[in-house]
C-alpha cells in the first residue's frame, strides 16, 4: 500500500512459552489498535484452527496488520507475525523471525524463563532482532517480576532495564508495549528500488482459491497480476489476489519492501510454495534468493493402517488432501505381512504426528491402527551403501550391515533444583550424555544432555513432566548421527513375527525392553479361545517369552439369564471394543499393543 513509507512500518513477533500469554496479548494489541472491534472479538484471534484451540497451542503461523497512532502523532503500521509454540515447527518459527525486525519476549512473571522461550530468543538474537522483554501476568498474586527479570538477564544476557510490566488479561501495560514497538524496533530497510524478494513464512490450502501464501516483502514491490517465480521450487504463477491481513484478508493492489501480506495465485499444493522460499518476479528475477531456505525433513515415522481393509483408498485420498496443506507430511504405501496395506508416514515430530492422526480420524472418519513411532536410522552396508531406514522391519540383517548410526539431539531442560536428580537419572537411563548444568540464582537449573532421538520421541517428555510435577520444560534440536551397537528386536505373536511391532534398540537394553514388551503385550492383548504365546527375539534367539492363557468361559455366560437387553449391550460393547483391533493371523491385537513400546516401564 503505497501510502505507508517503510519508516513507519514495524514488523514484530511474540516469543513466549506455552501458556505465558502470547495469544491473550495479541488479542489485546488488536483491540487496543481498533483492528478488531471489541464486539467482534473472537477470543484469541490468531489461533484459528479448531485443533489448536482445543489443545491450546499455536500450530500455524498467522499475521495481523494494525494501524497505530503513536504518541508522536504519526500513524504507524504494525505487523504482528505469530509464531508456532512447539519444537516440531521450529523451522517455521525461524522463518517468521527472519520476517521481523523485533520481538516481544513475553515471560509469565509468576513462572520464569522456560526452555522453549530460550530456543526462540537465541534464534531471534542470531537474526539481530530487537527484543523487548514483557513481564506478563503481573496481576497474579504470585507474580515476581524482579526475580524473573533477574532470570532473563542471567540466562539470556539480555538487558532488561526497559522491560515492560504487563497483564494481558487486565489490559495493563498495553500502551507501553505499542509505544515500545514503535520506538525501539527499527523500521524495515527501504529497499523498494531493488528487485522483488519476498519471504514466505506461512501458507495454507484453500479449496476454492488454492494455496494462500503469507509473505514479507524484503526488497522491491509486488503487484496484483504480476507473474512470480519461486526461487527454490522453480515454479511460476500469476498473482490473482494480493492483500493484507487486518487480520481478515483485505485486498490491495501492491505491496512494498517492508510490508507483510498474502497472495493467491492458483497454486495447487503448499509444497509448491514452501515456507522459506523466495518469491521474485519472472520478468525481473532477483540475483539470489533470501538465505536460509531448508526443506523440512521428517524426523519421526510410523505406519498407518486402516482397520477395515476397504478403507485403504479412503486413507490414500485423505493423505493426498492433507498433503496439499502440509508440505512436511511424507507418506508412501506400505505392505505389512501382519497388518496388510497401509502407509508409512513421516512427520516433523510427535506433535505433528498426533495432529495428522487426529485429523485423519476426525475430518476423514477413518479408523486407523497406528504403529509406534520410529526415527530414521542410517545403515552402512558391507557393500558400502548408505541406507536410511525409517521402518525397523526393513533393517538389513546383521551380516549385510557394517554399522548403524542413529540421530542424536541436544536437549535443554530448565527445572527447579529439587528435580535435578530425578531428571538426570531419567536422561542417564535414556542413554543420555551429560553436557552441562547451571544453577541459576533463583533456585532453578538448566540441564543440557545429548540423547538419541529415539529415546526422546518415546515418552521422555511425559516422564520429564511427571518427574518434575509439570515444572520442568525442555527443547531439543538435532545435532547429527552417531554409531551405536543397535539390534533389531522382533516380536512374535502365536508363533508369527509381527513386522509392525519390530523395533531397533540398543544392545544393552534389548533384554529389558524385550521382557517388558512381552509382559505389556500379555496385559494388552485380550484372551482368545486358545493359548497365545508371545515371544521377543533377536535374530533367532528368543530373549523373552510369555503366554496369554485361553479364555475359559463364554462372555455371554456372565449375563443375567434371559435379560436380552443386557446381552445386547454387552455385544455392542464388544463390537465397539473390536473397532480398534487388528487381526494378526488369528489373534486380535488392540491399538494400544502397537504403542506398547511407549508405555514400557523402563525409566
Ligand atoms: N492472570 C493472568 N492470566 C493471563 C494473562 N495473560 C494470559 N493469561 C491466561 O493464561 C492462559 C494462557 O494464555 P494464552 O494467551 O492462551 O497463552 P499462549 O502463550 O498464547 O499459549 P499458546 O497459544 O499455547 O502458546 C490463559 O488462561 C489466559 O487467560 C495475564 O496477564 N494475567
Amino acid at each position: 500500500m503505497t501510502d505507508v513509507p517503510a519508516v513507519r512500518i514495524r514488523n514484530f513477533c511474540i516469543i513466549a512459552h506455552i501458556d505465558h500469554g502470547k495469544s491473550t496479548l495479541a488479542d489485546r494489541l488488536l483491540q487496543a489498535t481498533g483492528t478488531v472491534e471489541d464486539r467482534k472479538m473472537k477470543e484469541q484471534f490468531l489461533d484459528n484452527m479448531d485443533l489448536e484451540r482445543e489443545r491450546g497451542i499455536t500450530i500455524k503461523l498467522q499475521a495481523a496488520r494494525m494501524n497505530y497512532t503513536a504518541k508522536d502523532g504519526q500513524q504507524y503500521v504494525l505487523n504482528l507475525i505469530d509464531t508456532p509454540g512447539h519444537v516440531d515447527f521450529s523451522y517455521e518459527v525461524s522463518r517468521s523471525l527472519v520476517a521481523c525486525e523485533g520481538a516481544l519476549l513475553v515471560v509469565d512473571a509468576s513462572q520464569g524463563v522456560e526452555a522453549q522461550t530460550l530456543a526462540n530468543v537465541y534464534l531471534a538474537l542470531e537474526n539481530n532482532l530487537e527484543i523487548i522483554p514483557v513481564l506478563n501476568k503481573i496481576d497474579l498474586p504470585g507474580a515476581e517480576p524482579e526475580r524473573v527479570i533477574g532470570e532473563i538477564e542471567e540466562i539470556i544476557g539480555l538487558d532488561c532495564s526497559g522491560a515492560i510490566l504487563a497483564s494481558a488479561k487486565e489490559g495493563i501495560g498495553i500502551d507501553e508495549i505499542l509505544e515500545a514497538v514503535v520506538e525501539r524496533i527499527p523500521p524495515p530497510p527501504n529497499t523498494i528500488n531493488e528487485r522483488l524478494r519476498a519471504l514466505i513464512f506461512d501458507s495454507y490450502y484453500d479449496s476454492y482459491r488454492g494455496v494462500i501464501v503469507y509473505f514479507r516483502v524484503m526488497d522491491g514491490t509486488v503487484k496484483k497480476g504480476d507473474r512470480i517465480h519461486l526461487m527454490a521450487s522453480g515454479k511460476e504463477f500469476e498473482i490473482d489476489e494480493l492483500g493484507v491481513l487486518s487480520p481478515t484478508q483485505k485486498q490491495v493492489e501492491e505491496l512494498h519492501a517492508g510490508e507483510v501480506g498474502y497472495l493467491g495465485a492458483a497454486i495447487r499444493a503448499v509444497a509448491d510454495a514452501r515456507v522459506g522460499d523466495t518469491i521474485t518476479l519472472s520478468k525481473a528475477k532477483a540475483e539470489s534468493p533470501l538465505p536460509g531456505y531448508a526443506e523440512a525433513n521428517p524426523m519421526v515415522y510410523c505406519g498407518m493402517f486402516p482397520i477395515d481393509a476397504d478403507q485403504f483408498e479412503d486413507l490414500r485420498e485423505a493423505l493426498e488432501k492433507l498433503e496439499l496443506n502440509d508440505a512436511a507430511l511424507h507418506y508412501e504405501p506400505e505392505t505389512s505381512s501382519a497388518m496388510g496395506f497401509g502407509f508409512r508416514c513421516g512427520f516433523l515430530g510427535l506433535l505433528h504426528m498426533e495432529i495428522v492422526q487426529e485429523r485423519l480420524e476426525r475430518e476423514y472418519n477413518l479408523d486407523l491402527i497406528i504403529t509406534a513411532p520410529s526415527v530414521v536410522y542410517k545403515v552402512i552396508t558391507i557393500k558400502g551403501e548408505e541406507l536410511y531406514i525409517d521402518n525397523p522391519s526393513r533393517l538389513p540383517s546383521p551380516n549385510e550391515r557394517e554399522k548403524i548410526e542413529e540421530p542424536y539431539v541436544q536437549v535443554e531442560m530448565i527445572t527447579p533444583e529439587t528435580y535435578v536428580g530425578s531428571l538426570m537419572e531419567l536422561s542417564q537411563n535414556r542413554r543420555g550424555i551429560f553436557k552441562d548444568m547451571k544453577y541459576l540464582a533463583q533456585g532453578r537449573t538448566t540441564l543440557t544432555y545429548e540423547l538419541p532421538l529415539a529415546e526422546v520421541v518415546t515418552d521422555f517428555f511425559d516422564q520429564m513432566k511427571s518427574r518434575s510435577r509439570g515444572y520442568a520444560s525442555m527443547e531439543y534440536h538435532l545435532i547429527g548421527y552417531r554409531e551405536n551397537p543397535l539390534v533389531k528386536l522382533d516380536i512374535m505373536i502365536n508363533g508369527d513375527p509381527v513386522d509392525s511391532l519390530a523395533m531397533i534398540v540398543h544392545r544393552d537394553k534389548a533384554y529389558n525392553v524385550g521382557r517388558a514388551m512381552a509382559e505389556k503385550l500379555k496385559e494388552l492383548i485380550p484372551r482368545h479361545q486358545f493359548k497365545v504365546p508371545i515371544q521377543a527375539s533377536i535374530g533367532s534367539k528368543v530373549i523373552a517369552s510369555e503366554h496369554i492363557p485361553a479364555l475359559r468361559k463364554d462372555v455371554l455366560a456372565k449375563c443375567y439369564g434371559g435379560d436380552i437387553s443386557r446381552k445386547k449391550k454387552l455385544l455392542q460393547k464388544q463390537a465397539k471394543g473390536k473397532k480398534r483391533m487388528k487381526s494378526v493371523g488369528t489373534v486380535d491385537v488392540p491399538q494400544e499393543a502397537f504403542m506398547a513400546v511407549l508405555r514400557l516401564d523402563q525409566s
